[in-house]
Order: structure tokens, then sequence, then C-alpha cells
């Protein structure tokens, strides 16, 4: 059972010539055979497969079919589905079971979904190779030595290896575009605040945004139109109108675009199959009728160092409620309330997340405040400027979306500095708000995927997708 795109699919869903059951069951008979993979954490096949009869007995009742009839979707483990468990692939949570449905799984329901379950990730999303999970690594589906990217690594491995249709990730400082990029497929994060954020397990809430992956522009389209918009249960999720994007996409034209290519994001560091790749793509564009636009953007070697203190500082703030005593797991060792927290905690969270929250509580410290936290909020409003500047003078930036491919699995695991660089071209997005994707731009020499991040203007996804939407019909996707 092959389908072009969920407009494909739902059209032979309609036409009854295809029942949701057979689709769903398709999906969870590749989910079982792809158990090795160690992309689901968890796999509803009860629920899903009686979601499916009971949509099928929809269109039988001649029922108005919803926005998102029968699209079979992974949702990472750090969003919370009522009666599911909630991993945050951490230990800490172990045995622990969601009590409420986040905005966007209620929403996603309300237009007829169907998810097949919950996909894996870095611990509480903190990592770039979906390696810090406490259910083990992932492969990556194009070579399996090599990581998925993260921290939405299962998300991502989950659409490019067919095993659901549209996966929700979250993106704190790149970890949907990042992983998207490793994976071959589309990955959305849209500006701060276009979705609600009520049920995504809190790591550095004003960056956090939940977002898309899919193998095609229109169908990440079709989910961001569902779960866009105001909700009342998160103060800071934006009133701004939700764009019709299907119709949006289709307005955008190479022609005249006016593309700004950062020469900070073509470093001499960039490695040099990534970077023909990246170019050959503005190229085409270019071709296209495309206006390529040398800019700069000079604060940029700041990115890492302003995202490690802000992101670090509020997680040691979020992850404080996990203390053995509120939700899953606790020690056993513990012969009073205080050992029961620490040793909860410490045999709970695992390195790379207290290596954060030691960071975080320390740039927080009296004393450290002012050096650290305070100069790195000052960065982040000198970056905010000077997106702002530059996006007023052109419609989009375009770049890498990350400086390597894809790369082995262990292989970065002792040196979190390495691995921090991963996010050098994904984190300015995420500090400025604004939003940004990953679109599959070809592959290096291993064939190995590289991804192109286009970066947009507050509320812009309707544009960003509709030129990767562009860039994949020129590439016959
Ligand atoms: N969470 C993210 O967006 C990924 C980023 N690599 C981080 O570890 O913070």
């Amino acid at each position: 059972m092959q389908f072009s795109s969920y407009q494909d699919l739902r059209e032979k869903l309609l036409a009854r010539e295809v029942s949701c059951q057979a689709v769903v069951s398709e999906y969870l008979q590749r989910i079982a055979a792809a158990r090795d993979s160690n992309i689901y954490i968890s796999v509803f096949e009860q629920e899903a497969l009686e979601r499916a009869r009971e949509l099928d007995r929809k269109l039988e009742n001649g029922e108005a079919p919803g926005r998102l009839f029968g699209l079979p979707m992974a949702i990472k483990d750090n969003i919370s589905i009522k009666g599911a468990g909630l991993t945050c692939a951490s230990k800490i949570l172990q045995g622990y079971t969601a009590v409420y449905d986040a905005t966007v799984i209620s929403r996603l329901q309300d237009e007829d979904a169907v998810f097949l379950g919950k996909v894996n990730m870095d611990e509480f999303a903190m990592g770039s190779s979906n390696e810090n999970s406490s259910f083990g690594p992932v492969s990556n589906p194009y070579d399996e030595s090599k990581v998925p990217g993260g921290s939405s690594g299962g998300s991502a491995a989950a659409v490019a290896a067919g095993l659901a249709m549209v996966a929700l990730g979250s993106d704190t400082g790149g970890s949907v575009r990042q992983p998207a990029g490793f994976c071959n497929v589309i990955g959305l994060k849209p500006t701060y605040g276009r979705i609600s954020r009520y049920g995504l397990v809190a790591f550095g809430s004003s960056f956090d945004q939940i977002g898309v992956l899919a193998s095609h522009a229109a169908d990440a389209a079709e989910v961001l139109g569902v779960i866009a918009g105001y909700d009342e249960c998160d103060s800071t999720s934006s009133h701004h109108d939700v764009g019709e994007y299907t119709a949006l996409m289709k307005d955008v034209s190479f022609n005249g675009l006016r593309v700004g290519v950062p020469k900070e994001y073509f470093p001499e560091s960039l490695n040099g199959e990534v970077k023909d790749v990246v170019r050959a793509r503005l190229a085409d564009m270019e071709a296209a009728g495309a206006e390529l636009v040398e800019i700069t953007l000079p604060e940029s070697d700041y990115a890492i160092a302003a995202y490690y203190i802000l992101t670090t500082a509020e997680a040691s703030s979020n992850l404080a409620r996990f203390d053995g005593a509120r939700y899953g797991y606790r020690s056993e060792h513990a012969e009073n309330l205080t050992d029961m927290y620490v040793n909860s905690r410490t045999e709970g969270f695992g390195d790379e997340v207290k290596r954060r929250i030691m960071l975080g509580t320390y740039v927080l410290s009296a004393g450290y405040y002012d050096t650290y936290y305070k100069k790195a909020q000052q960065v982040r409003r000198v970056f905010l400027d000077r997106y702002r500047e530059a996006l007023a003078d052109v419609d989009i930036i375009a770049g890498p979306t990350s400086p390597f491919p894809p790369f082995g699995i262990g292989s970065k695991m002792d040196d979190p500095l390495e691995m921090y660089l991963a996010d050098v071209f994904t984190v300015p997005a995420s500090i400025a708000g604004i939003p940004a994707l990953s679109v599959p731009a070809g592959f290096d020499s291993s064939g190995l995927p590289v991804g192109m991040q286009l970066i947009g203007n507050f509320f812009d996804e309707g544009r960003l997708l509709g030129v990767a939407g562009a860039l994949q019909a020129a590439a016959g996707n």
C-alpha cells in the first residue's frame, strides 16, 4: 500500500477504495516488522485499530470526514495523550500515565487523525542524536550505523521509514529541523506561540514549540492548519490568525523571491559536501527566478553560548518538579525525604539532563546571574533585532540545516560541546522566535541526506512551506 501524499490517501479513503482499518493495519504491521529500529516507545495497536473502525463507520453513516480523516500519525513521547504513557524517554517518568490530552492532541482527534503510538527522542528533548534516551538509540533509516538526529529522532525516522505518514515533534533549538534534515523529510518549527504548548512537557519554555515532520510540505501544511491557533490553556499562544496554509503555499513563486544567504551560515568549518548540496539548491532557486542576496548576521558566533545558557536556566527550573514524589520513578534507596529526592533524581535522570540542570542552576545563581543569564538575554535581544532587520530586506533566509551530515552512533557521545555544535544553524531562529523549516536538499557522496534550512518572518509559515513545496516539486518529490 503506497500513497504519494496525505491528499492521495484521503481521496482513496473518501472514495472508499481503501478502508481506514486496512491502512492502519498496514502501518501497524510495518511498525511490528521494524521493532528493532527502536523508533516507537509504545504502539497503540488496539486503540488505533478501534479508532480506524470508528472512522470507517463514520463514513458509512454519511457523516462529514474531518480535515485529517484517517491520517496515521506518530507522536513524540513528550506530548501528553490521556491514558497513555508519557516518558520523555526518561527513567524518571517510568510508569507515569498522562492524565490529560495536549491541545494539539485534542485538535488532531477532532479532525479524525489516528495515533499509531509514541516515538523515541533524546531524554527531555536534550540532544541532537536521539542517543540520550533511556530506551536506547534509534538508527537512521538511510544508514543504520548513523544517528537520525535529535531530539525528535524517532519522529523523523518514523516518517522516513514509512512507519507514520506525519509525526509531531518538538523543537527548542533545532530538535525538529535537524533530525528532519538527517532523515530526508520536511520538519517545520513554527513561530513561537503559533501552536499551544499545553500538554508538551516543558524544557526551555520560552523556546519550546511543537513542530510537524512529514514527507511532503503540503501534508505538514494540513496538519499545521489544524493544530495552530490561540489556546486559553497556554498564555504564550498567539491570537494571530491561522493561515490557510495550503492556499498560501500555492501563492508562492520563485520569481522575484528575495533569498538572504548569510555568509556566517557557510563558514570554513562547514562540511564541503553539505555546502555543495545546499549551494546547488540555491542555484536552482536562482535559475527559477529567485534573487540571492548575500547578507551578514555578525553575532552568529554567540548563538550556541546564548542558547545553552538560557535553555539550561529554564530547564533547571522546569525539571525541578521531577522529585520522585509526584511522577513516575521513586528511588527505593532512601531513609528520609531528602535522600528520596536526591536519589530519585540521581537514578532517574540521564547524564545530559543532569549536566544541563547543573549548568542552568549555575548560570542563575547569585553572583553569576548578571554575567551569564542576563548577558545571554541581552544577546537574545540582539539576535531578534538582527533577524528582523535582515527579514525586512529579504523574504526568507536560507542555508544548511546542520554543519555536517548524519554522524556515526556513539561518535560524539564523549564530547557534549561537539554535540552542541550540531545546533549552530538552527538555534538562531529559536532565539529570535521566528519560524524555520528543513527541506530535503539532496545527498552527500555516501548517500546520506542533507537538509536545507529556510527561515522566515513571524507567522510566515505559509511562505516557508510554499518554497519547500516548490523545491520538492522541482526535485520530483
Ligand atoms: N531540544 C532541541 O531543540 C535540540 C537541541 N540539540 C538541544 O539539545 O537542546
